[in-house]
């Protein structure tokens, strides 16, 4: 429940503790916050707040140290990056180029990681409830492999993969039932939780699975939560793992294929960050002696840290005597759901060097939607901010802008992506008129509008 924890009032880490662990930002005296070599003002000058920033350098970094840590064990694994985090085609493509291929759980996703250039042969499809036409999909595109989360889900495959003349590579999820030690909200890998198939009822569906036409069954799947920063609840999933891959075996049937799944979490605060060396060890231990190939689906440990929400205060709001005051951000819960959602803590940094310095306060942080639960933080310690100073909330490259939506007729912001001293809009913010574009009114409606006359 590591997120659900309200912040201690008086112990939010500083902006230079928060800069220490981000090596892609730096606070520069006439520059202010700089990501990468990116003064992020000149973005808010040019394109105003809210806007989201990403960092590819900060991506390719990243991949580059998971990949590391993997091909140190001697057994590397296929990077498939969990498309859900991010969508953006921008930030798919720099990934790409490094060698990640996906895990989508849509025909959306799955649509956008072909567009952004991943090969189908480097694509799992997870998902609860994938549809017909989303089977079809994916079987048409040729992805590597289907992870199959229910014996219902099997029999449907079978039919839409007869029907189509085609064979679909199946990898069987796996329940485990294993605390991941992570919020509520976030867990996966629970008896109580929909995702999988329960782990005493795995052997017997693989070889059904192998009986069933158009279907051959390649390996297992596993995906136990997210934000997960304890390497104990993986050790037990992937001892399990390694459980049901040798009764299976016993069983004579064949299986080359294990995806270990994603969820390794990042230092939002000041929790010590997964370290990928140390998910390496875990599944080199429990799974490396079985000789199937691997493949890891992370998603927030490559995203996380790469992404900012630029904000401006739109006012500082006094409330009862006593109390803090209320920052009131142009950008709220429809920009940025975790807060909200999960209770998750974002660091705050000032753009401008001089308020980065300012006497710290205590400081209520809310955005202007119309719901108690539009907060970005409660009882923060904050360094002073008028309104008009803007900031950067971080670590929201991940699950950041693809929750976003556009409650109380708010256009989702702009997006921009960095890379060394280059910036450039990689979506433009979205114009009112979209809101209503899709929208019609019933020709039943009376259109007559009543001449005003009443009214305020
Ligand atoms: C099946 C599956 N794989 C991968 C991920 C990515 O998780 P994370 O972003 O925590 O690495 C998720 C999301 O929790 C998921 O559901
Ligand atoms: N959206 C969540 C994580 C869920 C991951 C998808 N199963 C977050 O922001 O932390």
């Amino acid at each position: 429940m590591a997120e659900a924890s309200p912040p201690c009032p008086g112990q939010d880490p500083s902006v230079a503790a928060l800069l220490a662990v981000r090596p892609a930002l730096s606070m520069h005296a006439m520059d202010g916050l700089v990501l990468e070599e990116v003064p992020l003002n000149t973005i808010a000058d040019a394109l105003g707040t809210p806007t989201w920033v990403m960092s590819a350098g900060t991506l390719r970094a990243r991949y580059q140290r998971l990949a590391t840590a993997f091909r140190a064990t001697g057994r590397p694994v296929s990077i498939h990056f969990a498309v859900k985090a991010n969508d953006h085609l921008a930030v798919l493509r720099v990934l790409a180029a490094q060698g990640a291929g996906a895990d989508v759980v849509s025909g959306g996703e799955l649509q956008r990681a072909l567009m952004a250039g991943i090969p189908a042969a480097r694509i799992v499809f997870s998902g609860v409830g994938k549809t017909m036409p989303e089977m079809q999909a994916a079987l048409r595109a040729g992805i590597a492999q289907i992870n199959v989360e229910s014996a219902e889900e099997l029999e449907l495959l079978s039919t839409v993969a007869q029907a189509e003349g085609l064979e679909a590579p199946v990898a069987l999820r796996i329940n485990p039932d294993v605390d991941a030690g992570t919020h509520a909200k976030i867990t996966t890998g629970l008896a109580t939780n929909k995702f999988g198939i329960p782990y005493n009822r795995a052997v017997d569906l693989y070889a059904h699975a192998a009986t069933l036409p158009g279907i051959r069954p390649v390996g297992l799947a596993m995906h136990i939560g997210s934000q997960i920063v304890r390497m104990q609840p993986y050790r037990t999933a992937y001892a399990r793992l390694a459980d049901l891959v040798r009764a299976i075996r016993a069983r004579g049937l064949h299986i080359e294929a294990l995806d270990c799944g994603g969820g390794l979490g990042i230092s939002y605060r000041d929790e010590t960050e997964g370290a990928p060396e140390a998910l390496a060890a875990a599944i080199h231990g429990e799974l490396g002696g079985l000789g199937t190939r691997l493949a890891i689906e992370p998603g927030r440990w490559l995203a996380g840290p790469a992404g900012l929400l630029l904000s401006t205060v739109i006012l500082r709001k006094r409330g009862y005597e006593g109390m803090p005051p209320f920052l009131v951000l142009d950008a709220a819960m429809n920009d940025l759901m975790r807060p909200s959602l999960y209770d998750a803590w974002h660091g705050i940094i000032p753009l401008s060097a001089r308020d980065a310095v300012a006497p710290a306060e205590q400081v209520h942080v809310v955005g202007p939607v119309c719901e108690s639960g539009d907060t970005f933080g409660h009882d923060r310690t904050l360094p002073h901010m008028d309104a008009g100073a803007r900031l950067a909330l971080l670590d929201c490259g991940a699950y950041g802008m693809v929750m976003s939506s556009t409650y109380n007729a708010r256009p989702l912001a702009a997006q921009v992506m960095v890379d060394g001293g280059h910036w450039a809009v990689i979506r433009e913010r979205q114009a009112i008129t979209e809101l209503w574009a899709a929208d019609s009114i019933p020709p039943w409606v009376d259109e007559t509008l009543l001449p005003s006359g009443g009214g305020l």
